[in-house]
């Protein structure tokens, strides 16, 4: 397979602005960052004359008058100021397969179960622009309510071009390759296993250092990521807000003839050109920025006793709508983690839920499904549609009387996006060649085990009841 990843920048050039990355640290911070020593104002965020001659030039990332508590808005103190570009125009060839606003004429719904394998990485060069494409979503980026879920698959570093989008925030998940992101505010590098978010309107360019490259995105439209209350728990666990890690201010003066602009828009792809990169911020301070997350810090929390705890308790990030307690957009994981209570069926019940699930898998295997979930694939499961355990997870899980002892699970990362929106589909995502057609079957040989004379059944060992505590009879023998 041809390497693409030495086009454009030379490869040793972007590996040394990778290396050893320094960090500010903590979610909704107010940071402040100078690549030189000076370059932010003091006292003020537009002075008459800004220090080392450098243009000032506000992001917001909420309406002005938001209430304090919400509003972000950063200052960035860049050589030349963003607006220095020739007109837009739509970009050729047209994408096609990027979606902002959710019809009956660009996609469809379907309450049946989905599940995709994971999707080939092309041999023809593909960076994360053209690798990226919609699966399903709801909503209008237009009219600030809704989110899509993208996937993408690359091969390729993007060359002297960065990407822009105005539509919403981005959280993106690899899955294979790490990804070094070239942010306004600084540099981003995002192994599997990590997240990072990608604020609306900031400009960043995607590089491959690993070649082929796969992930998962979630794109929010008119709210952002934050944390999730913690109730009960306490002031600590989950995820915790020192552990999300900001870039720090890092440019090019050079100049660059022909650099691109790709901003997406609507749904819809434009270019404009400049002679200048747009990583020319020399200082930056504020509290709107792209992060990044490790989600093997994630602090994760459950029942010590008995039954199954809702997915909730392992949300990472919420994004949330106007009703309490209703999200946008919950990121949730499944991580390593002990499983230890008693008399209980511990994977995942079956059910049906209001809102949306759409599960992806970094790596490992996800605890519900015994086969056909793997790294890379996808399921979704949309409004009160039926799913749970695989028919080989159930009969497994009574059969070995799994659930007497403590038990680790280990070598695992599922996440879920789930939404109180319901998904459209996009009609590539259901025509693909990675879609499982037989994915009902996982379920459909799920016997009756229903005996009605018969209250302590025994035959499947099934273990009905708290006859003795498992843990008191391991500790005593
Ligand atoms: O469907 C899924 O696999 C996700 C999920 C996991 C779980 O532990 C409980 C409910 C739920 O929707
Ligand atoms: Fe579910």
């Amino acid at each position: 397979m041809v390497d693409h990843r030495t086009i454009g920048k030379p490869a040793a050039a972007v590996a040394a602005d990778f290396a050893e990355l320094k960090y500010q640290s903590g979610l909704g911070n107010h940071f402040s960052s100078e690549a030189i020593q000076g370059a932010l104002p003091v006292g003020q965020n537009s002075p008459l004359v800004c220090p080392y001659g450098l243009y000032a030039e506000q992001i917001s990332g909420t309406s002005f008058t938001s209430p304090r508590h919400i509003n972000q808005r950063s200052w960035l103190y860049r050589i030349k100021p963003s607006v220095t570009h020739e007109p837009f125009k739509p970009r050729l060839p047209v994408h096609g397969k990027l979606v902002a606003e959710f019809t009956h004429s660009n996609s469809s719904t379907t309450p049946t179960q989905l599940r995709w394998r994971p999707v080939e990485i092309p041999d023809k060069p593909t960076d994360f622009i053209d690798g990226l494409y919609t699966v399903c979503g709801a909503g209008s980026s237009f009219l600030r309510h809704g989110y899509a879920i993208h996937m993408y698959t690359a091969n390729k570093s993007m060359d002297d071009c960065a990407f822009c989008n105005a539509d919403g925030d981005f959280l993106v998940v690899p899955q294979k390759g790490r990804l070094w992101i070239t942010t306004e505010c600084g540099k981003l590098e995002v192994s599997p296993g990590e997240i990072a978010v990608l604020p609306q309107g900031f400009r960043f360019s995607v590089s491959l250092p690993d070649g082929p490259s796969r992930g998962y995105v979630a794109e929010i439209f008119g709210a952002h990521f934050q944390l999730p209350e913690l109730g009960p728990i306490g002031a600590n666990g989950l995820a915790a807000s020192r552990d999300f890690l900001v870039p720090t201010a890092w440019f090019e003066k050079e100049a660059r003839p022909g650099y691109i602009i790709v901003q997406k828009y609507g749904g819809d792809l434009f270019t404009a050109v400049q002679d200048f990169s747009p990583f020319n911020v020399v200082a930056w301070h504020g509290n709107y920025a792209p992060y990044k997350y490790d989600l093997n810090k994630f602090c994760p929390y459950n029942t010590v006793l008995f039954d199954h705890s809702d997915p909730s308790i392992n949300t990472v990030l919420t994004a949330p709508t106007d009703k309490t307690g209703v999200a946008l957009l919950d990121f949730v994981i499944f991580p390593p983690r002990w499983l230890v209570a008693e008399h209980t069926f511990r994977p995942p019940y079956y059910h049906r839920n209001c809102m949306s699930e759409f599960m992806g898998l970094i790596h490992g295997g996800y605890e519900a499904k015994a086969d056909g979930f793997l790294p890379g694939g996808a399921s979704l499961h949309s409004c009160m549609t039926p799913h749970g355990p695989d028919t080989k997870t159930f009969e497994s899980t009574v059969a070995q009387s799994n659930g007497t002892g403590p038990h680790r699970i280990t070598d695992t990362m599922a996440f879920m996006f789930e939404s109180a929106l319901i998904p459209r589909i996009c009609p590539w995502a259901l025509e693909s060649p990675f879609m499982d057609h037989d994915y009902y079957q996982c379920w459909i040989g799920l016997e009756s085990h229903f005996n009605p004379v018969e209250r302590n059944i025994e035959s499947m060992g099934i273990y009905d009841g708290p006859e003795e505590n498992d843990i008191e009879k391991q500790h005593q023998s």
